[in-house]
């Protein structure tokens, strides 16, 4: 097996021996009648997760797959398949029922992102590691450019509300969902739960033109391939100041790093809606916020939280990608 991210040999050794031990247990449980679903469960899950560490991340998500098809109960396997079925499968058909709206992106090419340094220091580990795996010598200068800024929207007003439309039937059915994220808890719905054509129009908007534009702006030092980015998870937000009249969502989100290799949110209303609110970046102290239609793209593991949102709501389309590896070795 090789790894991606096994920061020294030592980790690497350890991580290889948990992937063996835990690999044994499972074949003995798959095959014992005793161990309990919920048993069986959590043994997926933690070899899934060491496999997420070492940077096996096609194999993780089999792994996460193959749990959810022997453990139905487990909500979070299952939510690991519904994300895949929904984003990963190319071949499937959608009968679409209305005019969906269009992507505002006119010139592709031109430089649509304004980008803020991280101090050296800030720069996440694991981020460090891929640029140390493609070059002895890692440039902090270019490296520490892990912050992006769309200029303009990306996406229609009418696409945003489109959106929050989307959310706002869906969670009338289905209620919002508030402990889906342990560490960083969101009043969201994942975009699994909007209908089918929506999903559809979010996964082409953003392999079309989300993701070339997006890896075009983080360090070439990273090795990001818009083509290997793989959407981890997407959601839609909703933060309500306290004060609101039917409060449903989070007043903020406290720091905390994401999963991901590379997080975006795209701001669903305009800034005028509400009062306090943003993207909050513990190691520089800004605050980055904008109109509806507008990306903020950054490096998961920087420390990073949802401003308080002191009047009226903010929604926010938040998506965090995980990059498959290819062509490393
Ligand atoms: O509110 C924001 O802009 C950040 C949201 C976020 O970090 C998350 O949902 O993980
Ligand atoms: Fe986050």
């Amino acid at each position: 097996m090789k790894y991606l991210h096994g920061s020294s040999n030592q980790d690497t050794n350890e991580i290889e021996k948990a992937i063996t031990d835990i690999s044994t247990k499972l074949a003995a449980s798959t095959s014992e009648k005793h161990t309990s679903e919920e048993e069986e469960a959590s043994l997926w899950k933690r070899l899934g997760k060491l496999l997420l560490d070492a940077g096996e991340y096609a194999e993780a998500s089999r792994i996460f797959r193959k749990g959810a098809e022997r453990c139905p109960t487990d909500e979070s396997l299952q939510h690991h398949l519904k994300v895949y079925n929904a984003f990963h499968i190319d071949n499937e058909t959608c009968e679409t029922t209305e005019d969906l709206p269009p992507l505002d992106v006119t010139n592709m090419s031109k430089d649509i992102f304004l980008t803020l340094d991280v101090p050296p220091e800030a720069i996440p580990e694991e981020v460090i590691q891929i640029a140390k795996r493609k070059s002895e010598h890692v440039d902090v200068q270019e490296l520490s450019k892990l912050l992006h800024a769309s200029k303009e929207p990306i996406l229609s007003k009418v696409a945003c509300k489109y959106i929050i439309n989307a959310a706002e039937k869906a969670t009338a059915i289905k209620g919002w969902t508030k402990d889906r994220h342990l560490q960083a808890p969101t009043c969201d719905i994942p975009a699994f739960d909007l209908e089918n054509e929506v999903v559809h129009w979010l996964k082409d908007a953003m392999r079309n033109c989300l993701f070339p534009l997006l890896a075009k702006a983080f360090p070439k030092a990273m090795n990001i391939d818009h083509e290997k980015l793989r959407i981890q998870d997407m959601f839609v937000v909703r933060y309500d100041a306290d004060n609101e009249n039917r409060r449903q969502g989070f007043k903020y989100l406290k720091p905390h790093e994401d999963e991901s290799i590379i997080s975006l949110t795209i701001a669903l209303n305009d800034m005028t809606d509400y009062d306090g609110g943003g993207l909050f970046i513990a190691s520089t102290g800004d605050l980055l916020n904008g109109d509806a239609g507008t990306v903020l793209g950054f490096a998961g593991k920087i420390v990073h939280g949802g401003y308080p949102v002191e009047r009226g709501t903010r929604w926010i389309l938040m998506k965090t990608h995980r990059a498959k590896r290819v062509g490393m070795f």
